[in-house]
């Protein structure tokens, strides 16, 4: 029989009258639904009612009209009797969902749509209660109802298309937003991408490695408003629990953490018990927990992201559901910044790779296992960001600038210094390839952030020595620095955008002084920072004018008459880094640091470094025009002479006087 239309349905019937199905019923009253709402006793529907009442008024809404439109009863078939839509929401349990819906099916109407709102439990088993399989469906809510925009409509085996095309009508004129599920899955698409997201971190409570206080805290950089462990503790770690075992019931390869027995059997199901993975002030009573932010670098949150988007892979290439879907079920029912595959996309789709093969290679579990659409997306060079194509499409545009590669991806310009076999060492191409492609993002509207990073193992080692060496008097080298280094360090310090030095391996000599100038910088915790000018006969004119800035005096000068190459965590420590982490990450946070900045106008950002650059200019006054004349000289004396032509025979200089 062809589904009712929109219009017909007037009237729906809420099966079970506990958490969802109340919030289900005041779903439908909001929007001129007539409910009716069912449950075994009387207790629970007067309880429903005032927690409706109370959610009403919370919401600013007059609760007197939307009450008039439920009615409640112990009677079941009455109250389907002339219904035109059942939803379904009793307890998970399905011989009992199977009962309702053979009941339904006698007492509803012919035309009587038959919906579940099951989270784990197969729909096509319901339907199968009924002579009416064609008119079951899923119709899956998120918790709390109200607030949550989320509905998953799935399809049962023999649900029409007519059926599952009202669902969808009728989950959008209550204001939902339906993501359409063409196949009857386990755990359907929410739950089968949270137990792969939060399974991932639960591992790392059991072996100890990480707490949950270091995992939230890193999914929280990501842009989520709540970490995994405050999720589980807001929504039910018992919740949860009978999700992952329904998963298990239904041959879905899933691992309980021995942390989540624990706190199972410890009746310690997280808010509403006051104990969870974090404490609570009381029974129900909710707090934010107080998240240490400085602890977000210590896990990398992409492990989570990967194992979830193995899992959307699945649904994918099973052609359960579509990439918008899966996006949006995520970003809606769950508050995800990004959905899986927009994170997948902007990390690299060979990297997800990499994390995963890492996973499955650590713990052997089925659900690391790479998974072939993925290899495949590999194979077709479809790596996300980074080739303009992945899930989705991006504009992406490559330039070369000599030995400086530009790159367009998404709102950050990349621009990598590479020369890698000589660690990226700047001569003249290098300073003029970096200043042109400066100009390229500065007038690309779209740029937000400039990020500088070399390729291979250094950042880059400085000026070209054996190119300064060719220099014959100081004329020649003042020149040079006038016409090619300095208006490139003019740019760079100029660029309307914020810069963002991405450090992984070596930073020496000029290398050293763009993470200086830089205006954020992160690098990768095997990197090397050095000022080893004086070591060659010449000094670091930059790191001498404008390192008392973020430097101080005694720091400055010791690593400028050393030469001593010091670590990352150093330069973190003396104000040289925003943020030193370990190397796998680097690139993620110096991204990360860039959307950050997206979050205040263009126009203030380019004041607000208008303004920095003034003040440092008062400060450092014309200190850099004598240090580039000191330099100039030093070059051409003995000393500059012996140190660079040691250098290059790669002997140690001796020094006389
Ligand atoms: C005003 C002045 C500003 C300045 O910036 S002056 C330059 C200041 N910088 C320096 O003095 C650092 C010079 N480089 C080094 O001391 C070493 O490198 C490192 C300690 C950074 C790394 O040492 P290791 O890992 O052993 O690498 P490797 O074999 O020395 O270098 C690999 C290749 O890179 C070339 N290279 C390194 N730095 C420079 C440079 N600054 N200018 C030109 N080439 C450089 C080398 O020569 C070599 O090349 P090949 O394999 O052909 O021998």
């Amino acid at each position: 029989m062809a589904a009712p239309s929109l219009e017909d349905i007037e009237t729906v019937t809420v099966i079970g009258a506990g958490s969802m199905g109340h919030g289900i019923a005041q779903v439908f009253a909001m929007h001129r639904y007539d409910v009716t709402l069912v449950d075994i006793e009387e207790e629970p529907l007067s309880t429903a009612l005032e927690n409706i009442e109370q959610s009403l008024e919370r919401l600013g809404e007059e609760p007197g009209p939307v009450l008039d439109r439920i009615t409640t009863t112990t009677d079941r078939n009455s109250g389907l009797s002339d219904t035109d839509l059942m939803v379904e929401a009793t307890p998970e349990d399905i011989d009992l969902k199977r009962d309702v819906f053979a009941a339904a099916d006698e007492a509803a109407p012919e035309h009587a749509i038959l919906a579940t709102n099951t989270s784990t439990l197969p729909v096509t088993e319901m339907a199968d209660a009924t002579d009416r399989p064609e008119q079951v469906v899923g119709m899956h809510f998120s918790n709390p109802v109200p607030l949550i925009d989320l509905v998953e409509v799935i399809s049962g085996e023999q649900t029409s298309d007519s059926v599952i095309e009202l669902t969808v009508a009728l989950s959008e004129d209550v204001g939902k937003t339906p993501v359409i599920l063409e196949k009857d899955v386990p755990g359907f698409l929410l739950n089968r991408i949270n137990y792969a997201f939060w399974s991932e971190g639960l591992r790392h409570l059991d072996d100890g490695r990480h707490d949950a206080e270091a995992i939230d805290a890193s999914i929280r950089r990501l842009g989520f408003p709540m970490g995994p462990f405050e999720v589980l503790d807001f929504a039910g770690i018992d919740v949860f629990y009978m999700v992952c075992q329904a998963l298990q019931d239904r041959d879905v390869p899933v691992v309980i953490s021995e942390t989540h027995e624990n706190l199972v059997e410890a009746d310690a199901y997280g808010m509403k018990t006051g104990e969870g993975f974090y404490d609570y002030p009381s029974p129900g009573e909710y707090a934010r927990v107080d998240i240490p932010r400085e602890r977000r670098h210590e896990y990398n949150p992409y492990q989570m992201i990967a194992s979830a988007v193995n899992a959307a892979a699945w649904l994918l290439d099973n052609d359960v559901t579509t990439m918008e879907d899966v996006d949006t079920a995520m970003r809606t029912g769950m508050s995800w910044p990004r959905g899986p595959l927009e994170f997948a996309d902007e990390y690299g789709i060979d990297r997800i790779i990499e994390l995963l093969e890492r996973l499955h290679e650590e713990t052997g579990r089925e659900q690391y296992d790479p998974h072939p659409l993925l290899e495949r997306m590999v194979e077709q060079g479809r790596l996300g960001w980074k080739t303009g194509e992945g899930f989705y499409e991006y504009d992406h545009e490559t330039t070369s600038f000599g030995s400086v590669e530009y790159e367009r991806r998404e709102f950050v310009a990349r621009i990598v210094l590479d020369r890698p076999d000589k660690l990226n060492a700047m001569d003249e191409s290098a300073w003029r390839g970096l200043r042109a492609a400066l100009e390229q993002a500065r007038g690309d509207d779209d740029i937000r952030a400039t990020i500088v990073e070399g390729s291979g193992r250094a950042f880059s080692a400085g000026d070209d020595i054996p190119e300064m060496a060719g220099w014959e008097s100081s004329d020649e080298c003042q020149e040079y620095l006038d016409e090619v280094l300095l208006p490139a360090i003019k740019a760079f310090r100029a660029h309307p955008k914020p810069t963002i030095a991405l450090v992984d391996g070596i930073a020496t000599g000029a290398g050293c002084e763009l993470v200086l100038l830089s205006d954020l910088a992160v690098a990768g915790d095997g990197s090397r920072f050095g000022q080893p000018e004086g070591t060659i006969g010449a000094l670091p004119p930059i790191w001498l004018a404008h390192g008392t800035t973020s430097v101080g005096k005694k720091k400055l000068l010791e690593l400028a008459t050393t030469g001593d190459l010091f670590t990352a965590t150093e330069a973190h420590e003396m104000g040289l880094l925003n943020y030193a982490v370990d190397s796998e990450q680097a690139p993620d946070v110096a991204r990360e640091l860039a959307r950050s900045t997206t979050a205040s106008a263009p126009g203030s950002i380019e004041s607000i470094k208008t303004i920095w650059n003034g003040v440092e200019d008062d400060l450092v006054d014309d200190w850099l025009a004598t240090a580039t004349d000191e330099l100039a000289e030093r070059l051409m004396s003995d000393e500059g002479r012996h140190g660079l032509e040691a250098f290059i025979e790669d002997e140690t200089p001796r020094w006389e006087r």
